[in-house]
């Protein structure tokens, strides 16, 4: 799929690192480094806009390194790219590690997946149709 993208920042343009990568990784596109003190949630411009088809979004997800290494993932669980956004797409990160984390520009902090979804339309009624497991959930058929 093909996706018009504005590059504000001085790095390359984000891309695939590998043959079977899902996500491109992104840049943080700051003046000066960041710290992000343990449990310190913090803004990060990335510089790029894009341009996403009609029925699909772009989810931002943490780096799973990043993650394990120091704690930082993102204070959102998934950030969500709505396909009439135009801005400029930002990360939200958190320091869940005991650390302080220094964030460079040019650091690649989060990836980005594009994913086709479905829109529903709500029709309300009074009672659903029943099936074996009804209510029962968060953890009913034992841990
Ligand atoms: O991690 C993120 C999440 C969102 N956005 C941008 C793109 C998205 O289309 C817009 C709105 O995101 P969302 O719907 O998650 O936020 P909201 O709090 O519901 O804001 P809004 O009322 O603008 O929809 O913000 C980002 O740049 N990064
Ligand atoms: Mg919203």
């Amino acid at each position: 799929m093909k996706l018009e993208i504005v590059n504000k920042s001085p790095f390359p343009l984000p891309n695939y690192l590998t043959e079977g990568s899902a996500g491109i990784d992104l840049y943080a596109n700051i003046d000066e480094s960041m710290l992000l003190k343990p449990l310190e949630r913090i803004l990060i411009p990335t510089g790029i806009h894009i341009s996403i088809p009609t029925g699909y979004e772009a989810q931002i997800r943490a780096r799973s390194g990043l993650a394990l290494k120091y704690g930082i993932t993102l204070a959102n669980g998934i950030g969500t790219i709505d396909s009439d956004y135009r801005g400029e797409i930002k990360i939200i990160l958190i320091n869940l590690g005991q650390e302080d984390f220094i964030i460079n520009s040019g650091d690649r902090i989060a990836q980005m997946v594009f994913i086709k979804y479905e829109k529903v339309t709500l029709i309300e009624v009074n009672k659903l149709d029943e099936t074996k497991r009804g209510s029962g959930g968060f953890g009913h058929t034992g841990i």
